[in-house]
């Protein structure tokens, strides 16, 4: 690739139901109400390939054509290399673009800290899932996933919300009665709920506080306000499945780590949306400690919303072995399979 051409490669960060896209080196524009962009169901990834198609049509809007494109993945192991061929087909051939390299987001998420190792814990929309990296290669029998991230707490909003009597459903004409429940159970998440500065169990019950939803019904906030982001740290069940609990997945994942890639459990890099909660860092600090018997970790947060594409801009300007560029002649010559052996 020349020097030059580095500051218009192109990024494409696809997530669970919405993505991030633009150039590297910039902030990104979020597309997001994709809800079939990526399905994650037991340990199989899915995802709907018109949603996906959507996402190009968006960067092509955007003077994003004919360009080196970087395309982030899921760490999971099961099933990404179709994603990774329809990515790759859709890059050469809608995008026309004359170099494609795909990236683990946990690769891009420790490259945003200028790292090559580390212990990512990406907690998303619809995945939390923890890749330990050493020398930018994630550790496959560490990789730890659990369908348990935003989207499981907007449901447990919801049904807190229930249980007080409080129905979050307002006709739409965009979106389903269920998706606008959900959009308004995310909302009030996202602006309400936090993790207290110390594990529920030890505190007093906080004083009721009573607020007004738009539609002027009233809910009693201290009642979940706590206790749902606790669910990230203590686990929880919820319909009938078990999350364990981001301290003991990151531990297990770090304890797990083969002799002599030790350094890739000293620090733990923190990112997704739904690792935001105030307190948060802190707390997951302590807890791992807890469960490490005392081995220290540092738990870094990457301080940008957009992890992925600030790694990108970083690995747009680095060569083989970490990021391997196919050219479209590559392409042309071994079609999308090139793409499965990397
Ligand atoms: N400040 C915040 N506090 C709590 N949660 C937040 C905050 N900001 C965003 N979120 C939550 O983060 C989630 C989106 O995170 P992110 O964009 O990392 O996911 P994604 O990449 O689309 O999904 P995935 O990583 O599961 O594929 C949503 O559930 C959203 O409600």
């Amino acid at each position: 690739m020349h020097v030059e051409q580095w500051r218009r490669v192109a990024v494409v960060d696809i997530g669970y139901s919405s993505a991030r896209l633009g150039f590297a080196g910039e902030d990104p524009q979020v597309v997001d109400g994709l809800p079939g962009l990526l399905r994650y169901g037991g340990k199989a990834l899915d995802f709907d390939s018109s949603a996906v198609q959507a996402v190009f049509r968006k960067l092509s809007a955007q003077d994003g054509c004919r360009r080196p494109l970087l395309l982030s993945e899921p760490a999971t192991s099961a099933e990404k290399t179709r994603l990774r061929c329809l990515l790759a087909e859709l890059s050469f051939e809608a995008l026309e673009a004359p170099e494609v390299s795909t990236l683990s987001s946990a690769l891009l998420a420790t490259l945003a800290r200028g790292k090559s190792n580390g212990t990512v814990v990406d907690i998303g929309a619809g995945l939390t899932s923890i890749a330990p990296l050493l020398n930018g290669c994630v550790e496959p029998e560490c990789l730890r996933e659990q369908t348990f991230a935003g989207n499981a707490l907007d449901i447990m909003v919801l049904d807190a919300l229930k249980s007080q009597g409080v129905t979050l459903s307002m006709p739409s004409r965009n979106l389903g009665q269920a998706n606008t429940g959900m959009r308004l159970a995310q909302d009030i998440k996202e602006s309400i709920c936090f993790c207290a500065y110390a594990p529920l169990a030890s505190l007093e019950k906080p004083k009721e506080y009573r607020h007004r939803l738009p539609d002027n019904q009233e809910i009693e906030v201290t009642a979940f306000s706590r206790q749902i982001p606790e669910a990230l740290l203590t686990g929880t069940v919820l319909r009938g499945e078990c999350f364990f609990g981001v301290p003991q997945l990151a531990s297990e994942a770090i304890l797990t780590l083969p002799v002599g890639a030790s350094s890739a459990g000293s620090e733990v890099i923190l990112v997704g949306g739904s690792s935001r909660f105030v307190n948060f860092k802190d707390r997951l600090q302590v807890a791992l400690a807890d469960y490490l018997d005392g081995r220290q970790v540092k738990v870094t947060q990457v301080d940008n919303r957009y992890a992925s594409c600030l790694g990108a801009s970083v690995a747009a300007q680095l060569k083989h072995p970490l990021v391997r560029w196919v050219t479209r002649s590559e392409y042309q010559e071994h079609g999308s399979h090139v793409f499965t052996r990397l």
